[in-house]
């Protein structure tokens, strides 16, 4: 089974434009989770443009689903997590002004930097993952780290399945085989919507999580976000 964990950071980015509480961030995490959502994915970045550092604790009371937090594991980054004590960290190479996320980790170069900072979640009882391209060598890279998981980037995918290129799988699928292999856990995301989720699910062989965030809350605002969380649910069956 492939679960769906809801990236929230548009809410957020939505609350912040009006200064005020609407939405009301809160109450789109309670109900992402009552309509079928399995869990909650944010990613705060350090100029909290969208999800605030507040927000990471204020959401830890309420979900009861799977917490992710995504992040550059600098140190404050480093102190919220582990005060918030999500389910799971998964941890992205994002410089600081960066608009969105737009590469996997360099595993070999970070390789101790990350066998460090993984090892502090995992003491504190947080499952690890952390954001790789689809590239044989870091993925083994990956494994080094000690890392429970790692999330494929599926931008690239993405990106050739709009133009109609489904082969553009191809390296997801090497990639997903031999992280099956080295008993690495496999989740992905970046870009994955209701056209293309179908697709990848059926094609990567032991896919555990799929967070979606900017395509899955554009795609409410014409269909709902109940029956959006439950298109979604069903390709992912
Ligand atoms: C790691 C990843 O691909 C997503 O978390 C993406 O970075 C979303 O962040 P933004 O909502 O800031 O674009
Ligand atoms: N980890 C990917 C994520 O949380 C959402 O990415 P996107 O769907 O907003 O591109």
């Amino acid at each position: 089974m492939t679960k769906l964990s809801v990236n929230i950071n548009k809410i957020a980015t939505l609350r912040n434009a009006r200064g005020g509480n609407v939405p009301d961030l809160v109450k789109v995490a309670v109900d992402i989770q009552r309509f079928g959502g399995q869990g909650i994915t944010i990613h705060p970045r350090p100029d909290e443009r969208h999800i605030r550092y507040q927000d990471a604790r204020d959401l830890k009371a309420i979900i009861t689903t799977e917490y992710n937090i995504e992040g550059n594991p600098q140190h404050n980054f480093i102190d919220l997590v582990l005060e918030c004590k999500p389910d799971q960290v998964t941890l992205v190479p994002d410089a600081i002004g960066a608009i969105t996320s737009s590469a996997g980790w360099d595993t070999i170069n970070n390789q101790a930097y990350l066998t460090e900072v993984i090892q502090e979640f995992q003491r504190n009882g947080i499952r690890t993952s952390i954001f790789v391209d689809p590239v044989l060598e870091m993925i083994e890279g990956a494994k080094k780290t000690g890392t429970d998981r790692i999330e494929l980037y599926t931008e690239a995918f993405a990106h050739q399945y709009g133009l109609g290129n489904e082969r553009g799988i191809d390296p997801y699928i090497k990639a997903a085989e031999l992280a099956n292999e080295l008993d690495l856990g496999i989740n992905a995301g970046h870009d994955l919507s209701l056209d293309n989720i179908k697709f990848f699910k059926e094609n990567i062989p032991g896919l555990l999580e799929v967070s979606i965030g900017h395509a899955l809350i554009s795609e409410a605002l014409y269909l709902g976000l109940d029956n959006v969380v439950n298109m979604y649910l069903n390709k992912l069956k």
